[in-house]
């Protein structure tokens, strides 16, 4: 973890960058990203593993010096980040930690206890940090980022390792700081719909680029699932469907965007002899839309 102090700027700007080229020795970890985060605004980052979304939240929160392209504060604030592994001293006790970190940050008593409160770290301040769970070590480390009062939030997976009660609170707590007191938050999660929950956006990385940006607030049925009764006729039906807008595939269901009458394009289907078992139209949902990403990228 690490907690940028920055000067107090009355104004609060956007933070974000431009054109950013990450280089690790002869790997391209990110290609012209453009990105920006307003205050009080929350978005998520999700994409598959090694696909940059470390490298671009470090380079956020200023742990990443070195790269090509322009990403900085339009104006200086303060970020709090929960990046990897979070810094404390795991031979002390969580109050001590909060303690310790709260005077560097001159963080008021009261605004401390509510961090505390509202994290649900009150049970486990005697205990030594290196004997926490992983769960409370992010407890922590979201507490240790908040202390610094910042005006942005970058949490790279923060909820890895909480247990469902854990994260529905956790996730809450940060809608609240976001709403109530303006704090824009870049979240990171491999848990769609817990990204999709929180998000007023959400960006999808791949191969370093992003490729793909998602307003989680659509509840337009026009997404549909068409389930066959096995593979052969799922393989059967494809030539008809696979053009169809994004249109993706899993077990033996056909999904795809259709806003019109079903009727002719089962007719089709059944002129193929193929009569699938379940049609559902539903909502897209931010998972819908990762998987048709990602499988437009790979063809
Ligand atoms: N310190 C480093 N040195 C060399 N290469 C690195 C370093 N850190 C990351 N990379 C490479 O950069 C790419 C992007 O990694 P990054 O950690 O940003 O991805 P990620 O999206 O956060 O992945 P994950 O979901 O697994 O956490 C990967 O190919 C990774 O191997």
């Amino acid at each position: 973890m690490r907690i940028n102090k920055g000067t107090k700027g009355e104004k609060k700007m956007n933070l974000k960058m431009n054109k950013v080229t990450k280089t690790y020795q002869h790997e391209r970890a990110l290609t012209e990203i453009d990105f920006h985060l307003n205050p009080g605004e929350i978005v998520g980052l999700v994409g598959p593993n090694g696909a940059g979304k470390t490298t671009l939240m470090k380079i956020l929160a200023g742990v990443i010096v070195q790269y090509e392209g322009h990403a900085a504060l339009e104006d200086s604030e303060k970020i709090g980040s929960l990046i990897e592994k979070p810094k404390y001293f795991p031979n002390r006790s969580g109050r001590y930690n909060l303690n310790y970190f709260s005077a560097l940050y001159g963080t008021p008593k009261e605004t401390l206890e509510e961090i505390i409160t509202s994290l649900d770290l009150r049970t486990y301040l005697k205990k030594k940090v290196k004997r926490y769970s992983l769960g409370m070590k992010q407890r922590l480390g979201i507490a240790l980022a908040l202390v610094s009062n910042p005006a942005y939030l970058i949490l790279d997976e923060p909820t890895n390792g909480m247990d469902p009660d854990g994260i529905r609170s956790i996730l809450a707590y940060l809608k609240k700081l976001a709403k109530e007191r303006n704090i824009g938050v870049l979240i990171s999660s491999h848990i769609l719909k817990d990204v999709e929950a929180i998000s007023d956006r959400v960006c999808i990385i791949k191969n370093g680029r992003l490729v793909s940006e998602y307003a989680p607030s659509s509840t337009i049925e026009n997404l549909i699932d068409l389930t066959f009764e096995d593979e052969k006729d799922l393989q059967h039906a494809l030539p008809l469907l696979r053009e169809l807008d994004g249109f993706t595939t899993h077990d033996t269901t056909a999904t795809f965007y259709f806003d019109g009458e079903m009727k002719p394009l089962l007719k089709q289907l059944g002129n193929l002899d193929i009569f699938p078992r379940e049609v559902k139209r539903r909502s897209a949902t931010l998972e819908d839309f990762y998987f048709e990403n990602m499988e437009r990228e790979a063809k």
